[in-house]
């Protein structure tokens, strides 16, 4: 299937997602009444969205909100008890194994191979996705740079410092050039700087049309994101770009909304 996403018009003030001319407007992920039930339990309830491509879209909520359950339905490995959903086009139940090889995953714990370089760390995601060697290289070569890692190929990754690591496994997650970046936690115990050029390659990948999900508990980093997704007791609580979150809330900070939303819901 060939389909094509719109794009954010770089440098233009646009909101991510502006259409541009020739491309087909299709949003990169988009519920309808998702839900998910463990027995009794409802983890994700009737949550609907669309997230244009292009866009950094923040997926937030306190712990057991439903944010991995969701995040599970939408990369295929999990199918939903009901409703719908496409990512990238692909129908999340039905085409749960097209959707996998479409989107590149980055976990917390980022799943590196600690004893191997980041040369052969690379070439190893590489060669899952079926990259030939030939490409591989090149696609290395280009990822030194993109992800800043020029001049680390040869060390082992297992002597990397955080921020390196980071950036290692960004570079894996996208060794095949996903059109989605499904980031869970990808700063969590990473010092600021690091996770300052972090979202500064974030917001470059989106520059390039490049959707990213990311889940996170800083609140900085949620207010770098174009949209955001607060999720509480499998609910979606809010959607929009952080600016106009605030504003509805008639809040000044994200997390003033996050804590609110918190505590007006009560347990
Ligand atoms: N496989 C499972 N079986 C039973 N219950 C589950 C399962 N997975 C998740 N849950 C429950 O579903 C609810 C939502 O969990 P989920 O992991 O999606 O939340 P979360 O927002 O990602 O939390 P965290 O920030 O702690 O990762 C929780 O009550 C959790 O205990």
């Amino acid at each position: 299937m060939n389909l094509r996403y719109q794009v954010a018009g770089p440098g233009t003030g646009d909101q991510p997602g502006t259409a541009t001319p020739g491309h087909q407007a299709l949003p990169a992920i988009e519920v309808t009444n998702l839900s998910k039930n463990f027995g009794p339990i409802q983890a994700v309830r009737q949550v609907s969205f669309q997230v244009p491509a292009g866009s950094i879209f923040g997926l937030l909520g306190p712990n057991g909100s439903g944010k991995s359950t969701t995040i599970r339905m939408l990369c295929g490995l999990m199918r939903p008890s009901s409703g719908s959903g496409q990512v990238l086009g692909l129908d999340i139940i039905t085409q749960a194994e097209a959707i996998k090889a479409s989107i590149g995953y980055m976990s917390q714990k980022f799943n590196l191979y600690e004893d191997l370089t980041v040369a052969e760390n690379l070439h190893f995601f590489g060669s899952i996705y079926g990259l030939c060697s030939t490409a591989l290289t090149r696609r290395c070569r280009e990822l030194y740079e993109h992800m800043r890692l020029g001049g680390r190929e040869k060390q082992r990754v297992g002597t990397l410092s955080g921020g390196w690591k980071q950036r290692v496994a960004l570079a894996c997650a996208f060794i095949h050039r996903p059109r989605l970046l499904v980031l869970d936690e990808p700063t969590a115990g990473v010092d600021p700087v690091s996770r300052r050029l972090f979202w500064d390659l974030l917001e470059g990948l989106a520059a390039e049309g490049i959707t990213i999900l990311v889940t996170t508990h800083y609140m900085d980093e949620a207010e770098r994101c174009h949209l955001i997704a607060l999720m509480d007791r499998g609910r979606l609580h809010a959607f929009g770009p952080p600016a106009r979150l605030m504003a509805a809330a008639g809040l000044p900070t994200l997390e003033d909304v996050f804590i609110n939303m918190a505590g007006t819901e009560g347990d």
